[in-house]
């Protein structure tokens, strides 16, 4: 069952329900810095993944990743984002229930990265019409803009977010994305958080985005 897995994806235990010393603090980050040293990211506690930001690019995102974990079973390949977003998904097609992903972390530790991951794998794994190739472009490219107004340089993360995120995906009968509400706008459930007036920190992240942001607006409409 577990042939997809290599030696070094075995380093320490890929879930910490496995940890011998499960009651351990020590154990923990223990497990954690060694999978961490062989860049192995993502650990499992059961159907939760905990993710340590690796603040450097890792050759885990590929197109040929996603589809290693497309329709396979959780514990078949190593702890990964697209598995949890594969599960999702096809949790929602089986048991044709809405389904929610929650990403919690303090201040830089990947969240935004982490959320973009999920949307990049199901614009990549769902099937679409071409009608659906347009929402899923704008999916990936409503991100830029949001960031450009809503994002600002601080202490701890150069672009982070200075507001509640709250990303809405509806999928049609044939399980193809229809549409993409980046803040849940338009069902009620969460309306966005305020954005504060616009400060210096954002103005001046603001400007440095606004190109990239203004090109996807344009792409946009
Ligand atoms: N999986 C990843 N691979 C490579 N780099 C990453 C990854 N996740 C995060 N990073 C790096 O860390 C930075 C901060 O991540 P991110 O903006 O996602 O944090 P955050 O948790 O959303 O922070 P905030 O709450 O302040 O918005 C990113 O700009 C990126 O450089």
């Amino acid at each position: 069952m577990e042939s997809a897995l290599t030696a070094r994806d075995r380093v320490g235990v890929q879930d910490f329900v496995l940890l011998e010393n499960f009651t351990s603090e020590a154990a923990f980050i223990d497990n954690l810095r060694k999978r961490f040293k062989e860049n192995l990211i993502y650990t499992y506690i059961g159907s939760v993944l905990v993710s340590v930001n690796p603040y450097k690019e890792l050759e885990i995102y590929s197109k040929q990743h996603m589809e290693r974990y497309r329709g396979v079973n959780f514990y078949e390949v190593s702890p990964h984002i697209y598995a949890v977003s594969d599960n999702s998904y096809r949790a929602m097609r089986t048991e044709r229930k809405d389904q929610c992903i929650l990403i919690s972390g303090e201040s830089g530790a990947g969240k935004t990265e982490a959320s973009k991951k999920i949307l990049q794998y199901y614009a990549v794994t769902c099937p679409a019409s071409d009608k659906v190739e347009t929402v899923k472009d704008r999916l990936l490219q409503s991100n830029p803009v949001l960031e450009a107004f809503g994002n600002a340089k601080t202490l701890r993360n150069d672009n982070s977010s200075r507001f509640g995120k709250y990303m809405d995906i509806q999928f049609d009968f044939k399980l193809q994305i229809v549409q993409h509400n980046p803040f849940g706008a338009g069902n009620g459930s969460c309306p966005p958080a305020p954005v504060p007036a616009l400060s210096q920190e954002h103005a001046d992240h603001s400007q440095c985005q606004l190109r990239h942001g203004m090109h996807t607006i344009l792409a946009m409409l």
